[in-house]
């Protein structure tokens, strides 16, 4: 007994609210995957600035897995009428044996190695090596996985700066996987900040996945932390970097540290002039023609 797998190209935009329709039109479960992977290609690119949902990916590929005799055009009519789709998008179907199916899918998603001690590992992988600070994540819809060039610049930089005891915001937190390992490198007092909400309940769900106390809460609510944090880091995109800049600056703490993200290596200067009236930017790494930036705030 197998299953049939759906699988839907869409915009990037779509593809959440397409997933979640099909959920409710009777698939199993939905996933959202790069629908360039493999193709060669794959560009590092997000969705638009100021989107909510940003990929790390241009066009996405929705699968749905289905009963086996299900009608699977029925099910697209009714989730495509549902979020007011005016055509059809094209679509293929797979039938997939029960016992592949689980083990293709899991295979896609391998350990991440990111530095000398820190792996991402998914949840049916054991710990690649005892002494490894792993973070357990497996691949979900709220962006931050570890496996775009900005998280792994952001996380190489927390490994070299968390000092234990340390306070930290991660504004646009994602999955929350920058909290997460800033808290299992030794900070003690972790916060995240999305527009979001499922971006913030999938990163409460990996936080407690991760035996990580951390509080997340969406962009609107206030902070109860006047004092300001020791760091603050931030992988959003250029755009809302540059709208965001009095606010982020402003949670660091005097002495503190800010780390931003998400920068091509051809907006940096614009950016470090930007964020220059507060703080002074340098680039602290850079990967995959993405920049971070890194500074301390003055005494
Ligand atoms: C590129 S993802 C980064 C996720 C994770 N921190 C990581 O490093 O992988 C950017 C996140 O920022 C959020 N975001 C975008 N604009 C924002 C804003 N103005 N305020 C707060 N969060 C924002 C998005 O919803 C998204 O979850």
């Amino acid at each position: 007994m197998g299953w049939l797998s759906l699988a839907i190209e869409t915009r990037c935009d779509l593809a959440e609210s397409l997933a979640d329709a099909l959920m409710d039109a009777g698939a199993l479960s939905a996933s959202i995957e790069d629908a360039d992977a493999g193709t060669g290609a794959e560009t590092p690119q997000f969705g638009e600035p100021g989107s909510v949902t940003t990929p790390g990916w241009e066009r996405s590929r929705v699968i749905a897995l289905l009963a086996s005799d299900a009608n699977a055009a029925a099910i697209l009519d009714e989730a495509a009428a549902a979020i007011g789709l005016a055509e059809i998008p094209a679509w293929t179907t797979d039938l997939v044996e029960e016992q592949d199916w689980v083990r293709l899918t899991q295979a896609q998603f391998e350990p991440i190695r990111v530095s000398e001690r820190l792996w991402i590992v998914p949840s049916w992988h054991e710990a690649p090596d005892p002494e490894a600070i792993v973070l357990v994540l497996d691949p979900g819809m709220a962006f931050g996985t570890g496996s775009h060039p900005t998280t792994r610049l952001c996380l190489e930089w927390l490994e070299r700066e968390v000092r234990p005891g340390d306070s930290l915001l991660d504004y646009g937190c994602g999955s929350g996987i920058l909290a997460i390992a800033a808290a299992r490198l030794g900070a003690t007092s972790v916060s995240g900040i999305d527009i979001d909400p499922q971006a913030l309940i999938a990163a409460r769900d990996n936080a407690e996945a991760n035996h990580v106390t951390a509080t997340f809460i969406e962009a609107a609510e206030p902070l109860t932390t006047p004092a300001g944090y020791d760091i603050v880091v931030a992988n959003i995109l250029a755009n809302p970097l540059r709208a965001l800049a009095p606010a982020l600056v402003g949670h660091v703490r005097p002495g503190g540290h800010l780390a931003l993200s998400g920068i091509l290596s051809e907006q940096a200067d614009e950016l470090i002039a930007c964020y220059a009236p507060w703080i002074s930017l340098d680039v602290a790494d850079t990967r995959d023609g993405w920049v971070c930036l890194a500074g301390r705030r003055a005494d």
